[in-house]
Protein backbone atom coordinates (compact mmCIF):
# COMPACT_ATOMS: atom_id res chain seq x y z
CA UNK A 1 0.00 0.00 0.00
CA UNK A 2 0.90 3.35 -0.23
CA UNK A 3 1.46 5.65 2.17
CA UNK A 4 0.11 9.00 2.70
CA UNK A 5 1.97 12.06 2.42
CA UNK A 6 1.56 14.77 4.62
CA UNK A 7 2.93 18.14 4.24
CA UNK A 8 4.62 19.86 7.60
CA UNK A 9 5.33 23.60 7.32
CA UNK A 10 7.64 24.56 10.23
CA UNK A 11 10.86 26.89 10.06
CA UNK A 12 11.94 25.26 12.84
CA UNK A 13 14.57 21.92 12.02
CA UNK A 14 14.17 20.95 15.39
CA UNK A 15 10.44 20.17 15.21
CA UNK A 16 10.62 19.12 11.68
CA UNK A 17 12.94 16.77 12.88
CA UNK A 18 10.63 15.32 15.89
CA UNK A 19 7.77 15.37 13.50
CA UNK A 20 9.39 13.39 11.07
CA UNK A 21 10.02 10.44 13.61
CA UNK A 22 6.31 10.82 14.75
CA UNK A 23 5.10 10.02 11.52
CA UNK A 24 6.88 7.13 10.64
CA UNK A 25 3.62 5.35 9.03
CA UNK A 26 3.38 8.73 6.66
CA UNK A 27 6.05 9.80 3.82
CA UNK A 28 6.67 13.49 4.97
CA UNK A 29 7.50 16.23 3.21
CA UNK A 30 8.95 19.70 4.45
CA UNK A 31 8.25 23.34 3.42
CA UNK A 32 10.00 26.19 5.78
CA UNK A 33 8.19 29.29 4.74
CA UNK A 34 5.38 30.71 2.52
CA UNK A 35 6.86 29.47 -1.26
CA UNK A 36 8.38 26.72 -0.86
CA UNK A 37 5.02 25.32 1.21
CA UNK A 38 3.26 26.21 -1.92
CA UNK A 39 5.67 24.26 -3.58
CA UNK A 40 5.50 21.52 -2.20
CA UNK A 41 1.44 21.36 -1.86
CA UNK A 42 1.90 21.79 -6.20
CA UNK A 43 4.45 19.33 -6.05
CA UNK A 44 3.06 16.54 -3.51
CA UNK A 45 -1.13 17.09 -3.50
CA UNK A 46 -0.63 16.15 -0.07
CA UNK A 47 -4.16 15.46 2.05
CA UNK A 48 -2.98 16.60 5.23
CA UNK A 49 -0.86 19.45 5.99
CA UNK A 50 0.72 20.54 9.28
CA UNK A 51 1.36 24.60 9.57
CA UNK A 52 3.42 26.50 11.90
CA UNK A 53 1.25 29.90 11.82
CA UNK A 54 5.11 31.60 12.88
CA UNK A 55 6.37 31.65 9.95
CA UNK A 56 9.66 34.12 8.27
CA UNK A 57 10.42 36.67 7.97
CA UNK A 58 7.88 37.39 10.96
CA UNK A 59 8.09 34.24 12.74
CA UNK A 60 6.54 36.23 15.67
CA UNK A 61 3.59 36.76 14.28
CA UNK A 62 0.82 35.27 13.06
CA UNK A 63 0.29 36.79 9.67
CA UNK A 64 2.70 34.90 7.55
CA UNK A 65 1.63 31.93 8.25
CA UNK A 66 -2.10 32.52 7.90
CA UNK A 67 -1.65 34.41 4.24
CA UNK A 68 -0.12 30.60 3.45
CA UNK A 69 -3.34 28.95 4.78
CA UNK A 70 -5.42 31.08 3.08
CA UNK A 71 -3.25 29.93 -0.47
CA UNK A 72 -3.51 26.38 0.50
CA UNK A 73 -6.95 26.55 0.56
CA UNK A 74 -7.50 28.31 -2.72
CA UNK A 75 -5.17 26.24 -3.96
CA UNK A 76 -6.46 23.23 -2.87
CA UNK A 77 -9.24 23.72 -0.90
CA UNK A 78 -9.92 19.91 0.17
CA UNK A 79 -6.56 19.89 2.41
CA UNK A 80 -7.11 19.16 5.93
CA UNK A 81 -4.91 21.78 7.40
CA UNK A 82 -3.62 21.80 11.29
CA UNK A 83 -2.50 24.84 12.16
CA UNK A 84 0.49 24.38 14.86
CA UNK A 85 0.38 28.17 17.44
CA UNK A 86 1.97 29.30 19.75
CA UNK A 87 0.52 28.71 23.40
CA UNK A 88 -2.04 30.35 24.44
CA UNK A 89 -2.59 31.58 20.71
CA UNK A 90 -6.35 30.86 20.57
CA UNK A 91 -7.26 33.86 19.17
CA UNK A 92 -5.24 33.38 15.77
CA UNK A 93 -6.47 29.72 16.05
CA UNK A 94 -9.75 30.61 15.88
CA UNK A 95 -8.91 32.95 12.96
CA UNK A 96 -6.91 30.34 11.18
CA UNK A 97 -10.25 28.08 11.29
CA UNK A 98 -12.32 30.89 9.84
CA UNK A 99 -10.60 30.92 6.98
CA UNK A 100 -10.74 27.40 6.36
CA UNK A 101 -8.32 25.40 8.44
CA UNK A 102 -9.30 21.84 9.37
CA UNK A 103 -8.34 22.24 13.24
CA UNK A 104 -5.61 23.75 15.32
CA UNK A 105 -2.73 23.06 17.72
CA UNK A 106 -1.06 24.40 20.17
CA UNK A 107 2.49 24.39 21.06
CA UNK A 108 4.84 22.56 23.08
CA UNK A 109 4.01 19.77 20.05
CA UNK A 110 3.47 16.08 22.05
CA UNK A 111 4.27 13.70 19.20
CA UNK A 112 0.99 11.63 20.46
CA UNK A 113 -1.43 14.30 20.09
CA UNK A 114 -0.69 15.45 16.56
CA UNK A 115 -0.12 11.97 15.46
CA UNK A 116 -3.88 11.65 16.45
CA UNK A 117 -5.04 14.68 14.83
CA UNK A 118 -2.93 13.92 11.42
CA UNK A 119 -4.51 10.33 11.67
CA UNK A 120 -8.38 11.98 12.47
CA UNK A 121 -7.93 15.03 9.26
CA UNK A 122 -6.63 11.33 7.27
CA UNK A 123 -9.57 9.18 8.19
CA UNK A 124 -11.89 12.05 7.40
CA UNK A 125 -10.04 12.91 4.17
CA UNK A 126 -10.19 9.70 2.59
CA UNK A 127 -13.94 9.31 3.73
CA UNK A 128 -14.68 12.35 2.11
CA UNK A 129 -12.70 10.87 -1.57
CA UNK A 130 -14.33 7.60 -1.27
CA UNK A 131 -17.74 8.86 -1.02
CA UNK A 132 -16.88 11.86 -3.90
CA UNK A 133 -15.46 8.78 -5.77
CA UNK A 134 -18.70 6.46 -5.30
CA UNK A 135 -21.04 9.69 -5.99
CA UNK A 136 -19.23 10.31 -9.34
CA UNK A 137 -20.16 6.39 -10.28
CA UNK A 138 -23.52 7.02 -9.27
CA UNK A 139 -24.91 9.95 -10.84
CA UNK A 140 -28.30 8.93 -9.54
CA UNK A 141 -27.66 7.83 -6.31
CA UNK A 142 -25.09 11.13 -5.40
CA UNK A 143 -27.85 12.15 -3.10
CA UNK A 144 -27.28 9.26 -1.11
CA UNK A 145 -23.80 10.62 1.64
CA UNK A 146 -22.15 7.66 3.28
CA UNK A 147 -19.50 5.06 2.47
CA UNK A 148 -20.55 2.50 5.02
CA UNK A 149 -20.38 -1.22 4.51
CA UNK A 150 -24.32 -1.13 5.30
CA UNK A 151 -25.21 1.74 2.94
CA UNK A 152 -23.02 0.77 0.40
CA UNK A 153 -25.02 -2.75 -0.21
CA UNK A 154 -27.93 -1.10 -0.16
CA UNK A 155 -27.13 1.55 -2.29
CA UNK A 156 -25.76 -1.22 -4.78
CA UNK A 157 -29.43 -3.36 -4.26
CA UNK A 158 -31.26 0.16 -4.94
CA UNK A 159 -29.60 0.38 -8.01
CA UNK A 160 -30.28 -2.50 -9.15
CA UNK A 161 -33.98 -2.37 -9.05
CA UNK A 162 -34.03 1.20 -10.21
CA UNK A 163 -33.73 0.32 -14.24
CA UNK A 164 -36.68 -2.22 -13.91
CA UNK A 165 -40.36 -1.49 -12.78
CA UNK A 166 -40.76 -4.07 -10.00
CA UNK A 167 -42.17 -2.54 -6.84
CA UNK A 168 -39.83 -1.91 -4.50
CA UNK A 169 -40.70 -1.64 -0.32
CA UNK A 170 -38.45 0.59 1.76
CA UNK A 171 -38.15 -0.25 5.19
CA UNK A 172 -36.63 1.33 8.17
CA UNK A 173 -36.56 3.64 11.64
CA UNK A 174 -38.28 7.08 11.10
CA UNK A 175 -35.39 9.52 9.23
CA UNK A 176 -33.07 6.76 7.73
CA UNK A 177 -34.08 8.01 4.70
CA UNK A 178 -36.21 6.47 3.03
CA UNK A 179 -37.61 9.27 1.26
CA UNK A 180 -33.91 10.04 -0.11
CA UNK A 181 -33.72 6.56 -1.78
CA UNK A 182 -36.92 6.53 -3.22
CA UNK A 183 -35.86 9.61 -4.68
CA UNK A 184 -32.72 8.20 -5.88
CA UNK A 185 -34.68 5.33 -7.13
CA UNK A 186 -36.38 7.30 -9.36
CA UNK A 187 -33.72 9.75 -10.51
CA UNK A 188 -31.27 6.68 -11.47
CA UNK A 189 -34.33 5.13 -13.63
CA UNK A 190 -35.85 5.28 -17.29
CA UNK A 191 -38.82 7.53 -15.57
CA UNK A 192 -36.50 10.32 -14.56
CA UNK A 193 -37.73 12.75 -16.82
CA UNK A 194 -41.52 12.22 -15.77
CA UNK A 195 -42.66 13.60 -12.04
CA UNK A 196 -41.80 11.95 -8.60
CA UNK A 197 -45.01 12.56 -6.53
CA UNK A 198 -44.95 11.29 -2.99
CA UNK A 199 -47.54 11.14 -0.75
CA UNK A 200 -47.73 10.31 3.18
CA UNK A 201 -50.31 8.37 4.07
CA UNK A 202 -50.47 9.18 7.49
CA UNK A 203 -50.67 12.69 7.24
CA UNK A 204 -53.65 13.00 5.54
CA UNK A 205 -57.05 12.61 7.25
CA UNK A 206 -59.00 9.27 5.77
CA UNK A 207 -62.01 10.55 4.49
CA UNK A 208 -59.77 12.44 2.08
CA UNK A 209 -57.21 10.00 1.15
CA UNK A 210 -58.68 8.61 -1.41
CA UNK A 211 -59.63 11.49 -3.35
CA UNK A 212 -55.71 12.85 -3.06
CA UNK A 213 -54.72 9.69 -4.45
CA UNK A 214 -57.67 8.78 -7.30
CA UNK A 215 -59.05 12.27 -7.96
CA UNK A 216 -62.45 13.45 -8.43
CA UNK A 217 -64.88 14.33 -10.59
CA UNK A 218 -67.09 17.72 -10.80
CA UNK A 219 -69.87 16.73 -8.71
CA UNK A 220 -68.77 13.90 -6.81
CA UNK A 221 -69.40 15.33 -3.25
CA UNK A 222 -70.38 18.88 -1.96
CA UNK A 223 -67.81 21.43 -2.43
CA UNK A 224 -65.74 19.19 -5.55
CA UNK A 225 -66.45 22.50 -7.72
CA UNK A 226 -64.23 21.18 -10.88
CA UNK A 227 -62.57 17.65 -11.88
CA UNK A 228 -59.08 17.58 -10.03
CA UNK A 229 -56.40 14.68 -10.36
CA UNK A 230 -54.83 12.61 -7.98
CA UNK A 231 -51.46 11.99 -7.05
CA UNK A 232 -51.83 8.47 -9.04
CA UNK A 233 -52.76 10.22 -12.63
CA UNK A 234 -50.25 13.05 -11.60
CA UNK A 235 -46.97 10.91 -11.69
CA UNK A 236 -48.22 9.05 -14.82
CA UNK A 237 -45.22 8.53 -16.55
CA UNK A 238 -43.08 8.85 -13.57
CA UNK A 239 -43.01 7.71 -9.60
CA UNK A 240 -45.28 7.47 -6.91
CA UNK A 241 -44.13 7.20 -3.76
CA UNK A 242 -46.66 6.38 -1.01
CA UNK A 243 -45.00 6.97 2.85
CA UNK A 244 -46.19 5.42 5.50
CA UNK A 245 -48.06 3.07 3.69
CA UNK A 246 -48.70 0.81 6.73
CA UNK A 247 -50.92 3.54 7.50
CA UNK A 248 -53.51 3.10 4.52
CA UNK A 249 -57.06 2.35 5.82
CA UNK A 250 -58.13 -0.95 5.36
CA UNK A 251 -60.59 -0.11 2.74
CA UNK A 252 -58.64 2.00 0.35
CA UNK A 253 -55.82 -0.43 0.35
CA UNK A 254 -59.04 -2.88 -1.69
CA UNK A 255 -58.92 -0.07 -3.72
CA UNK A 256 -55.17 0.17 -4.32
CA UNK A 257 -54.52 -2.80 -4.58
CA UNK A 258 -56.89 -3.17 -7.51
CA UNK A 259 -55.24 -0.30 -9.68
CA UNK A 260 -51.64 -2.00 -8.96
CA UNK A 261 -53.20 -5.39 -10.49
CA UNK A 262 -55.28 -3.20 -13.31
CA UNK A 263 -53.07 -0.65 -13.84
CA UNK A 264 -56.64 1.92 -14.34
CA UNK A 265 -58.06 4.03 -11.86
CA UNK A 266 -61.67 5.14 -11.54
CA UNK A 267 -61.56 9.06 -9.69
CA UNK A 268 -64.38 9.71 -6.90
CA UNK A 269 -67.56 9.85 -8.82
CA UNK A 270 -66.28 8.70 -12.21
CA UNK A 271 -67.46 6.22 -14.59
CA UNK A 272 -63.97 6.15 -16.47
CA UNK A 273 -61.19 3.60 -16.34
CA UNK A 274 -58.13 5.73 -16.55
CA UNK A 275 -55.20 3.78 -17.71
CA UNK A 276 -52.32 4.94 -15.38
CA UNK A 277 -48.43 3.95 -16.30
CA UNK A 278 -46.61 4.46 -12.82
CA UNK A 279 -44.12 3.10 -10.79
CA UNK A 280 -44.71 2.60 -6.94
CA UNK A 281 -42.44 2.78 -4.56
CA UNK A 282 -44.08 2.36 -0.97
CA UNK A 283 -42.52 2.56 2.89
CA UNK A 284 -43.33 1.73 5.98
CA UNK A 285 -41.14 2.21 9.45
CA UNK A 286 -44.14 0.04 10.95
CA UNK A 287 -43.83 -4.15 10.87
CA UNK A 288 -46.23 -5.12 8.02
CA UNK A 289 -45.48 -8.59 8.49
CA UNK A 290 -47.12 -8.24 11.86
CA UNK A 291 -50.07 -6.36 11.07
CA UNK A 292 -50.72 -8.60 8.10
CA UNK A 293 -51.27 -11.07 10.98
CA UNK A 294 -53.02 -9.15 12.87
CA UNK A 295 -55.35 -8.38 9.77
CA UNK A 296 -54.61 -4.69 9.51
CA UNK A 297 -52.95 -4.71 6.24
CA UNK A 298 -53.79 -7.39 3.67
CA UNK A 299 -51.48 -9.96 2.90
CA UNK A 300 -52.33 -9.64 -1.15
CA UNK A 301 -51.01 -6.16 -0.91
CA UNK A 302 -48.08 -6.65 1.30
CA UNK A 303 -46.83 -9.01 -1.36
CA UNK A 304 -48.20 -6.81 -4.15
CA UNK A 305 -45.77 -3.50 -2.97
CA UNK A 306 -43.06 -5.68 -1.42
CA UNK A 307 -41.80 -7.47 -4.83
CA UNK A 308 -38.40 -6.15 -3.38
CA UNK A 309 -38.14 -5.62 -0.17
CA UNK A 310 -35.13 -2.68 0.91
CA UNK A 311 -34.04 -2.37 4.61
CA UNK A 312 -32.03 1.24 5.54
CA UNK A 313 -29.86 0.44 8.43
CA UNK A 314 -29.97 2.91 11.04
CA UNK A 315 -27.21 5.81 11.80
CA UNK A 316 -25.79 3.96 14.43
CA UNK A 317 -25.07 0.66 12.39
CA UNK A 318 -23.41 2.90 10.03
CA UNK A 319 -20.13 3.18 11.10
CA UNK A 320 -18.43 6.48 10.47
CA UNK A 321 -21.10 7.47 8.00
CA UNK A 322 -22.33 10.14 10.97
CA UNK A 323 -18.86 11.94 10.84
CA UNK A 324 -19.50 12.22 7.06
CA UNK A 325 -22.82 12.97 7.12
CA UNK A 326 -21.81 15.46 10.07
CA UNK A 327 -19.22 17.42 8.49
CA UNK A 328 -21.54 17.97 5.14
CA UNK A 329 -24.83 19.36 7.24
CA UNK A 330 -22.24 21.52 9.00
CA UNK A 331 -20.58 23.14 6.31
CA UNK A 332 -24.12 23.54 4.57
CA UNK A 333 -26.01 24.70 7.44
CA UNK A 334 -22.67 27.35 7.55
CA UNK A 335 -23.86 28.89 4.17
CA UNK A 336 -27.64 28.83 4.76
CA UNK A 337 -26.98 30.93 8.02
CA UNK A 338 -23.89 33.05 7.30
CA UNK A 339 -22.95 30.96 10.95
CA UNK A 340 -19.25 30.83 12.20
CA UNK A 341 -19.10 27.33 13.04
CA UNK A 342 -16.31 25.44 10.94
CA UNK A 343 -15.05 22.53 12.59
CA UNK A 344 -15.86 19.99 15.41
CA UNK A 345 -14.34 19.47 18.50
CA UNK A 346 -12.48 15.94 19.60
CA UNK A 347 -15.01 15.50 22.26
CA UNK A 348 -18.01 16.17 19.63
CA UNK A 349 -16.81 13.86 17.24
CA UNK A 350 -16.33 11.18 20.16
CA UNK A 351 -19.81 11.92 21.15
CA UNK A 352 -21.55 11.87 17.87
CA UNK A 353 -19.91 8.27 17.74
CA UNK A 354 -21.19 7.01 20.90
CA UNK A 355 -24.98 8.61 20.42
CA UNK A 356 -26.95 5.59 19.30
CA UNK A 357 -29.34 8.35 17.40
CA UNK A 358 -32.94 6.95 17.67
CA UNK A 359 -34.14 9.87 15.39
CA UNK A 360 -31.24 8.74 12.81
CA UNK A 361 -30.18 11.24 10.41
CA UNK A 362 -33.10 13.77 10.53
CA UNK A 363 -31.97 14.03 14.40
CA UNK A 364 -28.59 14.54 13.25
CA UNK A 365 -29.81 17.09 11.27
CA UNK A 366 -31.67 19.00 13.79
CA UNK A 367 -28.48 19.13 16.53
CA UNK A 368 -26.25 20.64 14.34
CA UNK A 369 -28.40 23.35 12.33
CA UNK A 370 -29.17 24.55 16.29
CA UNK A 371 -25.63 23.72 16.86
CA UNK A 372 -24.45 25.95 13.96
CA UNK A 373 -26.84 28.40 14.55
CA UNK A 374 -26.43 28.83 18.45
CA UNK A 375 -22.43 28.13 18.52
CA UNK A 376 -20.40 31.13 19.55
CA UNK A 377 -17.05 30.49 18.19
CA UNK A 378 -15.95 28.23 14.87
CA UNK A 379 -15.36 25.06 16.96
CA UNK A 380 -19.02 22.89 17.99
CA UNK A 381 -18.77 21.26 21.02
CA UNK A 382 -20.62 17.96 21.92
CA UNK A 383 -22.26 20.46 24.21
CA UNK A 384 -23.59 22.86 21.73
CA UNK A 385 -25.00 19.57 20.04
CA UNK A 386 -27.03 18.32 23.09
CA UNK A 387 -24.78 15.50 23.67
CA UNK A 388 -22.80 14.87 27.03
CA UNK A 389 -18.69 14.24 26.29
CA UNK A 390 -18.45 10.90 28.43
CA UNK A 391 -15.64 10.17 31.03
CA UNK A 392 -13.15 9.08 28.35
CA UNK A 393 -13.56 12.16 26.39
CA UNK A 394 -11.97 15.33 26.40
CA UNK A 395 -12.12 18.40 24.57
CA UNK A 396 -9.84 19.65 22.29
CA UNK A 397 -7.67 22.19 24.31
CA UNK A 398 -6.72 19.01 26.74
CA UNK A 399 -2.51 18.22 26.38
CA UNK A 400 -2.72 15.63 29.20
CA UNK A 401 -0.99 12.68 28.21
CA UNK A 402 -2.78 9.80 30.20
CA UNK A 403 -6.11 11.16 28.59
CA UNK A 404 -4.55 11.37 25.11
CA UNK A 405 -4.06 8.42 25.42
CA UNK A 406 -7.40 6.67 27.18
CA UNK A 407 -8.78 8.47 24.21
CA UNK A 408 -6.75 6.83 21.36
CA UNK A 409 -7.20 3.22 23.06
CA UNK A 410 -10.93 3.77 23.22
CA UNK A 411 -11.03 4.77 19.12
CA UNK A 412 -8.87 1.81 18.58
CA UNK A 413 -11.31 -0.30 20.82
CA UNK A 414 -14.39 1.10 18.60
CA UNK A 415 -12.64 0.81 15.68
CA UNK A 416 -11.56 -2.47 15.56
CA UNK A 417 -15.00 -3.86 16.81
CA UNK A 418 -16.67 -2.50 13.81
CA UNK A 419 -13.94 -4.23 11.77
CA UNK A 420 -14.61 -6.93 13.55
CA UNK A 421 -18.23 -7.22 12.79
CA UNK A 422 -18.71 -7.08 16.65
CA UNK A 423 -17.22 -10.34 17.64
CA UNK A 424 -15.29 -9.85 20.65
CA UNK A 425 -12.39 -12.51 20.12
CA UNK A 426 -11.68 -11.14 17.15
CA UNK A 427 -11.77 -7.34 18.32
CA UNK A 428 -9.24 -8.45 20.84
CA UNK A 429 -6.92 -9.95 18.32
CA UNK A 430 -6.91 -7.22 15.96
CA UNK A 431 -5.97 -4.88 19.06
CA UNK A 432 -3.12 -7.64 20.12
CA UNK A 433 -4.77 -7.85 23.90
CA UNK A 434 -6.86 -10.77 25.57
CA UNK A 435 -10.39 -11.06 25.74
CA UNK A 436 -10.38 -10.37 29.70
CA UNK A 437 -8.03 -7.18 29.04
CA UNK A 438 -10.60 -5.83 26.38
CA UNK A 439 -13.93 -6.03 28.69
CA UNK A 440 -12.11 -4.39 31.49
CA UNK A 441 -10.85 -1.67 29.22
CA UNK A 442 -14.60 -1.76 27.84
CA UNK A 443 -15.69 -1.47 31.58
CA UNK A 444 -12.89 1.40 32.24
CA UNK A 445 -14.16 3.38 29.28
CA UNK A 446 -18.17 2.58 29.90
CA UNK A 447 -18.47 1.66 26.27
CA UNK A 448 -21.99 0.65 26.85
CA UNK A 449 -22.88 -0.34 23.26
CA UNK A 450 -20.11 -2.20 22.84
CA UNK A 451 -21.08 -3.92 26.13
CA UNK A 452 -24.49 -4.67 25.20
CA UNK A 453 -23.46 -6.06 21.82
CA UNK A 454 -25.66 -3.31 20.28
N1 LIG B 1 -27.87 9.41 2.85
C1 LIG B 1 -28.27 10.66 3.07
N2 LIG B 1 -27.50 11.68 2.76
C2 LIG B 1 -27.88 12.94 3.05
N3 LIG B 1 -29.01 13.28 3.63
C3 LIG B 1 -29.85 12.32 3.95
C4 LIG B 1 -29.53 10.94 3.67
N4 LIG B 1 -30.55 10.19 4.08
C5 LIG B 1 -31.45 11.05 4.62
N5 LIG B 1 -31.05 12.31 4.54
C6 LIG B 1 -31.77 13.47 5.08
O1 LIG B 1 -32.33 13.05 6.32
C7 LIG B 1 -33.66 13.52 6.49
C8 LIG B 1 -34.59 12.34 6.68
O2 LIG B 1 -34.66 11.59 5.48
P1 LIG B 1 -36.05 11.01 4.91
O3 LIG B 1 -37.15 12.01 5.07
O4 LIG B 1 -35.77 10.45 3.59
O5 LIG B 1 -36.24 9.84 5.99
P2 LIG B 1 -37.47 8.85 6.13
O6 LIG B 1 -36.88 7.54 6.47
O7 LIG B 1 -38.33 8.95 4.91
O8 LIG B 1 -38.19 9.45 7.38
P3 LIG B 1 -39.72 9.23 7.83
O9 LIG B 1 -39.92 7.76 7.98
O10 LIG B 1 -39.74 9.95 9.15
O11 LIG B 1 -40.54 9.88 6.78
C9 LIG B 1 -33.98 14.31 5.25
O12 LIG B 1 -33.84 15.68 5.53
C10 LIG B 1 -32.96 13.87 4.23
O13 LIG B 1 -32.63 14.91 3.34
Amino acid sequence: MTKNTILVVDDDLGIQKQLKWSFTDYDVVFADDRASAIAQLRRHEPKVVTLDLGLPPDPANASEGLKTLEEIIALAPRTKVIVVTGNNDKENALRAIDLGAYDFYQKPIDSDTIKLLVQRALNLASLEHENRVLAKARPGMGRIIGNSESIQLVTRRAEKIAGTDVSTLLLGESGTGKEVFARSIHEHSPRKEKPFVAINCASIPENLLESELFGYEKGAFTGANKTTLGKIEMAHGGTLFLDEIGDMPIGLQAKMLRFLQERVIERVGGRNEIPVDIRVICATHRDLQAMVKEDSFREDLYYRIGEIPIFIPPLRDREQDVLLLARTFLNQYREEFNAKAKTFSEGAIQAMMAHKWPGNIRELQNKLKSAVIMAESAVVHAEDLGLMAGNSEREQETLNLREVREQAESRAIRKAYQAADKNMSKTAELLGVTRPTLYSLIDKYQMEDIKTGV
